[in-house]
């Protein structure tokens, strides 16, 4: 139920000027003005609220869709057939239901970085003039138990809500790097299962042939190999559409799409920058295109010519490589900041990590998969400082190797001030019952500074005992990418028995 009292007592407003102006006599041209401008600016303010608002609902930004055919995609001409022949499928609801054929309700792109999976997904949406919202795998992966999984039924939840408010009949849910949520789940003696896959799983089963609006799944992934089964089986991701690197031909084709609003020297050979070219993702050859157009401005050139388009080349592979020694120390801290949090997450919680990995790319750069524990209503003291601990193994193992933090552990200390909060709230701490008046900014931050320095201190002392346990992982999760449960207890055992010897002797 609403109330309309707002609206009523905004409508008696005209009603009172004009009282004012014609009965008492005053001038209110000048108060209507002032209204006006008031109102416009409130108006403002609000909308950009709700932006703000809307901005901050969750850490994994939904993007809008911009509308895209499948002509500004160059090359994959197989991809493109495979994939059109598919969503031709899903726009003949009524004969599909009519012989009743399963629906299709995944899709899986699979292929290296950068050849234009997400171009594809976007493609599709259109195609079918479906809403389109777009998500990364490592935006679902959280510390927290249960939250990826609420995050997937939103996302559910707000595809409908879309598509029902656009009036559309179907949405296009894109998800990147689906292997994040996907992967195959570590079989260890426990029976470890991820409430994150479940819920995907789960929200697959529930589509339904007549259900308005449909929803398709696009999933893509550079490691297909890497994905759980359970994904894979009909009636999940029925079609899997391979992406690959570009042939000459569609390299040549992708350049083009991507000169299109270039001025071209009129004896540039596509061709043989498509041959030099060779091995180049579509990204890359959106660079290239882009580098090229810088030489030619920086030249004062009035076109762009070939050389400008050879130097391009070079500058792109080039630029691959120092990216890549760059990233190579990157990784190696991003690697023992998450060996931190598992280290100390499997000292505390014996049995809880399911999975280390790193990531190739995107936000996230790597991650601890924790086994689903039971669902908690009450916290106690102690699995609150745990909870802390988990969340500053990161910074600190960076502190043990480096002797300093970086960015990366910004959202892990977000995430221990919050439990502070929970600690400080409910009366667990030394200070007991607190009142809220007590607690003045400065408060605050002397309490959670000592809370969070204490527990600091444990960390860094557990983690300091385990450094072997560090180098022998990183060497596997730099090789391998990915660190198993099982394989990391396994390793953080072997640790164990030389302690244990050197206790005994
Ligand atoms: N086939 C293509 N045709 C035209 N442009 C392309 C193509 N492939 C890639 N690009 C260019 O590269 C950019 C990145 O492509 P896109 O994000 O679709 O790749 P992706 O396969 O999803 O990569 P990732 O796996 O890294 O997310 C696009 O915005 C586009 O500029
Ligand atoms: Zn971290």
């Amino acid at each position: 139920m609403r109330s309309y009292t707002k609206e009523i007592a905004i409508g008696f407003v005209p009603v009172f000027i004009l009282f004012l102006q014609f009965v008492v006599g005053v001038n209110t041209l000048p108060l209507v003005f002032m209204a006006g401008i008031a109102g416009g600016l409130l108006y403002v303010a609000k909308s950009r609220g709700q932006l703000a608002a809307m901005g901050g609902e969750r850490k994994g930004k939904i993007r809008p869709a911009v509308p895209l055919s499948f002509d500004e995609i160059g090359g994959q001409d197989r991809a493109k057939q495979e994939l059109i022949e598919a969503l031709d499928f899903l726009v003949h609801q009524d004969q599909i239901s009519k012989f009743g054929i399963r629906p299709l309700k995944g899709i899986l792109l699979t292929g290296p970085p950068g050849t234009g999976k997400t171009l594809l997904a976007k493609a599709a949406s259109a195609y079918t003039d479906s809403v389109y919202i777009a998500a990364s795998g490592s935006e679902f992966v959280e510390m927290y138990v249960g939250v990826g999984a609420s995050r997937i039924r939103d996302m559910f939840k707000e595809a409908r809500q879309k598509a029902q408010k656009a009036g559309k009949t179907s949405a296009v849910i894109f998800i990147d790097e689906i292997d994040v949520i996907g992967g195959k789940r570590d079989g260890g003696q426990q029976r470890e299962y991820d409430q994150t896959l479940n819920q995907l799983l789960t929200e697959l089963d529930g589509i339904h042939t007549s259900e308005s609006p449909r929803i398709l799944l696009i999933g893509a992934t550079n490691r297909k190999e890497m994905l759980d089964s359970a994904l894979l089986r009909p009636g999940r991701f029925d079609r899997h559409i391979g992406v690959d690197l570009p042939d000459k031909k569609g390299r040549n084709h992708i350049l083009r799409i991507h000169a299109r609003n270039k001025p071209l020297h009129d004896e540039v050979s596509m061709d043989k920058i498509a041959e030099e070219s060779f091995g180049f993702s579509g990204a890359q050859l959106e660079s290239v295109m882009n580098e090229s157009a810088i030489y030619a401005m920086r030249e004062e050139s009035e076109t762009i010519m070939q050389r400008h388009l050879s130097m391009a080349i070079d500058k792109v592979m080039m630029g691959e490589k120092t990216d890549r020694e760059s990233t190579k120390e990157e990784r190696e801290r991003v690697a023992l900041h998450e060996l931190g949090h598992a280290i100390t997450a499997e000292i505390v919680r014996p049995g809880s990590v399911s999975q280390v990995a790193l990531s190739p790319r995107g936000q996230a750069l790597g991650y601890v998969r924790h086994n689903p524990q039971q669902d908690r209503y009450l916290y106690t003291r102690e699995f609150l400082e745990e909870q802390i601990m988990i969340a500053l193994g990161g910074a600190a193992a960076e502190e043990q190797f480096y002797g300093d933090r970086s960015t990366g552990s910004r959202g892990d200390f977000d995430q221990a001030m919050s439990i502070v909060r929970t600690m400080v709230e409910s009366g667990l701490t030394e200070m007991g019952i607190v009142n809220e008046s007590m607690m003045t900014p400065d408060k605050w931050a002397s309490v959670s500074n000592n809370i969070l320095n204490h527990l600091m201190s444990r960390v860094k002392q557990l983690l300091e005992e385990r450094k072997d346990v560090f180098i022998r992982s990183l060497e596997v999760l730099t090789a391998e990418e990915t660190l198993g449960g099982q394989q990391f207890r396994d390793l953080l055992d072997q640790s164990g028995d030389v302690a244990k010897e050197t206790i005994m002797s």
